[in-house]
């Protein structure tokens, strides 16, 4: 059972980073071995499992863990992270970062890091491809040959060039997908809540249901947010052309499953091609249930968007290093729920890191202990955000452990460390 004692109280000096004790990761869902030479080189144990643990196997496992690395599947919950002592940052070793509490994790002060660009190209590679898959129905002649039927067809097939992709959600992924479709000869609209520069000929429309009535291909590149949950339901999928296609590689929870599965069997859709799942098995091997199985020109695939040898591999360094620099140095450039800070160390100090509740006065009462102490502050940043405030600072050798300690006695501590 988890102990009582919440990580938001304010929690006596734990030195454990300051200690001889070693700094373990645990890393979850395969990812690549590429992080393992960041975590080595910085001195952390590595613990690789190859599956999304439950939110109770996770919550048993963090309590000894310093560093956590994820992927998709992972759910970090608030009733997970209440008890992980010994936490230090958590990486999602992929785009999305919507299965982390982001906003619990900055009140406890654990910064969350994630790769935002180094799978981009491999997902809008393969939309691509199954967009020319489905005007030809090639996942259905695939199969037919592959079950021994001969069937040579060329009604409902069609070339993409002249037809018009719509893309929803004109971010990373989505521009890179607007320069390859333009590259194939087809004309590229989209829709952005943000106001976004169109690459190429792209252009711009005013709302999805235009977006939605207008093109013969729509493509979904926007993150899961209350916005985008069912973004795609009965409603919409009404609203596009008669014979349309779908392609959805964003989240599961944007489209709703049902409705696009009655899409197809009325035949108002032409097709679709579905990477991601409201309900995803969590490791490889497991059963795979959904409405759209076995429905005509319905490509699917089990969310291996970003799932290339380069993308991954790119990924486990990218990540791992993010990670590897927080632990060591502080640095927080990058995170997706914490204040930015990067600071070079000065030689021959001890590095205090500290994450307070953002209110008035703690930089004086931090100051004040360091001036109690008799030390020199060699290099100090402060950076904050609507709940907390982060410090770093470069102190001499000989009193860094009592400040760490008095700092950590603060009622506005939320946590406190040297990292070397
Ligand atoms: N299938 C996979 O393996 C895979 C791989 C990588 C990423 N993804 C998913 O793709 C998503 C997009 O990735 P990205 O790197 O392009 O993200 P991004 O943040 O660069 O782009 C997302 C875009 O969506 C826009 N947007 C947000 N809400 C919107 C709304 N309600 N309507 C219209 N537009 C909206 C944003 O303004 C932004 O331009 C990720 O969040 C992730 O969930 C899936
Ligand atoms: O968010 C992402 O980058 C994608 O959904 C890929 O996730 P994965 O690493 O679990 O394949």
């Amino acid at each position: 059972m988890p102990s009582d004692q919440p990580l938001l109280d304010p929690q006596p000096f734990n030195p454990f980073s300051g200690s001889k004790e070693p700094l373990r990761v645990l890393l979850c869902e395969n990812v690549h071995s590429s992080s393992h030479e960041a975590f080595s080189a910085a001195g952390l144990q590595i613990e690789s499992i190859s599956y999304a643990p439950s939110e109770e196997e996770l919550r048993e496992r963090l309590r000894d863990v310093h560093v956590l690395g994820i992927r998709s599947k992972t759910h970090v919950r608030s009733s997970s992270l209440a008890y992980a002592d010994k936490l230090l940052s958590i990486g999602c070793f992929c785009i999305g970062t919507n299965q982390v509490d982001l906003a619990d994790a900055n009140r406890r002060g654990l910064p969350v890091f994630n790769a935002p660009f180094s799978n981009t190209r491999s997902v809008a590679e393969m939309i691509l491809a199954e967009v020319v898959m489905l005007a030809r129905q090639l996942g259905d002649r695939s199969r037919e040959v592959h079950e021994g039927r001969w069937r040579k067809v060329s009604s409902g097939c069609y070339e993409v060039r002249g037809k018009t992709l719509g893309i929803v959600g004109y971010g990373h992924i989505g521009t890179q997908v607007s320069i390859l479709a333009e590259a194939f000869g087809m004309r590229v609209i989209y829709y952005d809540i943000a106001t976004k520069l169109p690459i190429g000929n792209a252009r711009s429309v005013a709302s999805l249901g235009e977006l939605l009535a207008n093109s013969d291909y729509v493509t979904l590149h926007v993150p899961a947010t209350r916005d985008t949950t069912k973004m795609i339901g009965a409603t919409e999928l009404a609203g596009m052309k008669r014979g349309g296609y779908l392609l959805n590689a964003s989240r599961g929870q944007v489209v709703d499953i049902g409705a696009l599965a009655a899409s197809i069997r009325e035949k108002h859709l032409g097709g679709a091609a579905v990477d991601v799942y409201p309900e995803e098995p969590e490791s490889n091997g497991d059963q795979f249930a959904s409405e759209l199985r076995g429905l005509p020109n319905v490509i699917l695939t089990p969310h291996v968007g970003g799932s290339t040898e380069e993308a991954q591999e790119s990924i486990g360094r990218e990540v791992s290093i993010a990670l590897t620099k927080f632990v060591t140095a502080g640095t927080t450039t990058g995170s997706v729920n914490f204040p930015p800070v990067e600071l070079p160390q000065v030689g021959g100090t001890h590095r205090v890191l500290n994450v307070h509740r953002n209110v008035p006065g703690v930089l004086r009462d931090i100051n004040r202990i360091v001036s109690d102490r008799n030390a020199n502050i060699h290099s100090q940043v402060l950076a904050t955000d609507a709940n907390i405030g982060y410090l770093i600072m470069d102190l001499d050798q000989d009193v860094s452990a009592d400040v760490c300690r008095d700092v950590a006695a603060l009622s506005t501590n939320i946590r406190t460390r040297i990292s070397n």
